[in-house]
């Protein structure tokens, strides 16, 4: 069975002022029936080291260390408490050019260090409207998920890029038509891919969450917006629980 994540991400938002939610949290979700994870700026991951939560970062680096100014590896995360790591966000795709390749190496750099990587996917509105969606994203599994994933060290998120942060969701029917086909895709060529989470990502709220959650092979949520307040968060952690 894929294990149910709702998952945070909270982009380059956070000062430490802000991790008293992540209390808040805690206090309401202390026994939570489903994975919790929270994706900070790598700022915050060393002083969220005792939370009750799952910790990730947002991008890591192919290499384990080196001249690489700036970034961040994935050794470096792991060192820092997290235990999973998000890698080819559309974000990251589209402001660093990061290709499947690159999201694939990073992925595969991420397990190394024994991190789990959420890898995402997703279509921009101009392929959906031309009818490429499902295209677009055998093509992305095809190319960024590394040949060593499992069940184990690796998530997939459904990010359609013009839901992210838009407010506006695909149908049910969207969702269910391209979670299936990721579900197809993912047992065709991975032995445990029956196991391996699917989440959903794109302007998931509390008031939505439940539905999105009905739909066959939606493991879970990665949530940014409203995963930055317990009061926007928590009702989705409930549907989850629930769904
Ligand atoms: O990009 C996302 C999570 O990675 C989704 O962001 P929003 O929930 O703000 O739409």
């Amino acid at each position: 069975m894929p294990r149910k994540l709702a998952a945070g991400n909270w982009k380059m938002n956070g000062l430490r002022a802000n991790l008293k939610e992540l209390e808040t949290l805690a206090q309401r979700h202390s026994d939570a029936s489903v994975d919790i994870l929270i994706c900070l700026p790598t700022t915050l991951i060393t002083t969220c080291q005792d939370t009750l939560f799952d910790i990730g970062g947002q991008d890591c680096h192919t290499a384990e260390s080196g001249a690489y100014t700036g970034d961040i590896s994935a050794p470096m995360l792991s060192d820092a408490g997290a235990t999973y790591v998000i890698t080819g966000h559309s974000e990251r795709r589209a402001d660093h050019g990061e290709t499947d390749q690159i999201v694939a190496a990073k992925s595969a750099a991420a397990n190394a260090a024994g991190l789990t990587a959420i890898i995402c996917v997703g279509e921009t509105l101009d392929q959906r409207e031309a009818g490429t969606t499902l295209d677009i994203i055998e093509g992305q599994l095809a190319g960024s998920i590394p040949d060593g994933a499992t069940a184990d060290n690796t998530v997939i998120a459904y990010e359609p890029v013009w839901a992210i942060g838009t407010g506006k969701v695909p149908t049910l029917e969207q969702i269910a038509e391209v979670h299936a086909h990721i579900r197809a895709k993912l047992q065709a060529r991975f032995s445990d891919g029956a196991d391996m989470s699917i989440l959903y990502g794109g302007s998931v709220k509390g008031s939505n969450a439940a539905d999105i959650f009905a739909v066959p092979h939606v493991d879970g949520a990665l949530v940014g917006g409203a995963s930055l307040k317990a009061d926007d968060f928590s009702p989705i952690i409930s549907a989850l629980e629930k769904g």
